[in-house]
């Protein structure tokens, strides 16, 4: 479905993604992982184009390789960013609104059902949101948008536990029920739970890449290239 062959990728004249090679198939969840600043990130700008990149990026048999992130979207692709990319003066149901794409397999009822908490609060703006309820809205638009790959950037990140355990209740439907789902996540367990296969980056760099079995049967893996860096380093697990 997404394929990434030999991809590098440039700020400026700096390189960040060093010949990464990676695909996710058909109704796969797949782990990408990586110590803060491996380049995780910048994978996923890559394929909506939002960063200089050379090598071979193609989705359902289209070249990504010219494309904008709006045509990377309409292809199928949803891209939830790190600081979840809603509409701040819109209201929940005006965003969800302008996100719905005929064809969808989740419906709007699907979504409110899945967060109540969207449908108790559809009259408030985004910008009134908890960081938890503007998080459940950026994913909620994605599947509203008809996509057959989700990328999802740190999607817990400075989300309270419960918080957490509803993103993974839905993270494990998509794995049931599609679309396919691209993680970057932070939280090793939630990956293990939820992924069938994970990839490893270190310095912008395919470090590992295999199974969840085969990932937790190598934990130098893990040592090496997920332990902190250094005492103090913002690598450790995320506050709640
Ligand atoms: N806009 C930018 N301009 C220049 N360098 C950048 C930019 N964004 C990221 N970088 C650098 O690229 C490298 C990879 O960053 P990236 O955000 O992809 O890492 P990451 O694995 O997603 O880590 P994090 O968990 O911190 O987001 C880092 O060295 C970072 O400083």
């Amino acid at each position: 479905m997404l394929t990434l062959n030999e991809v590098a990728a440039f700020y400026g004249k700096s390189q960040v993604l060093d010949g990464v090679s990676l695909d996710v198939g058909t109704g796969e969840t797949v782990a990408l992982l990586g110590r803060n600043g491996a380049g995780k990130s910048t994978l996923l700008k890559s394929v909506m184009g939002l960063v200089r990149r050379s090598g071979r990026i193609t989705f359902d048999g289209h070249d990504l390789d010219r494309r904008s992130a709006f045509e990377s979207a309409r292809l199928g692709i949803a891209y939830v960013p790190e600081d979840r990319g809603i509409f701040g003066r819109l209201t929940v149901e005006q965003n969800l609104a302008i996100s719905r794409r005929p064809g969808a397999q989740w419906s709007l009822d699907d979504v409110y059902d899945r967060f109540p908490r969207l449908a108790e609060r559809r009259r408030n703006k985004g910008d009134r949101l908890s960081g938890g309820e503007q998080q459940m809205l950026a994913i909620a638009r994605a599947l509203l948008g008809a996509p057959r790959l989700v990328m999802l950037d740190e999607p817990t990140e400075g989300l309270a536990p419960v918080i957490v355990a509803q993103l993974a209740d839905v993270l494990a439907d998509l794995r049931q029920r599609g679309p396919s789902v691209l993680l970057v996540e932070q939280r090793l367990d939630l990956c293990l739970q939820l992924a069938d296969r994970v990839y490893v980056l270190d310095s912008g760099r395919v470090v590992f890449d295999g199974t969840v079995q085969e990932f937790q049967d190598a934990p130098s893996i893990r040592d090496r290239h997920l332990a902190l860096k250094t005492a103090g380093s913002t690598d450790s697990p995320h506050p709640d």
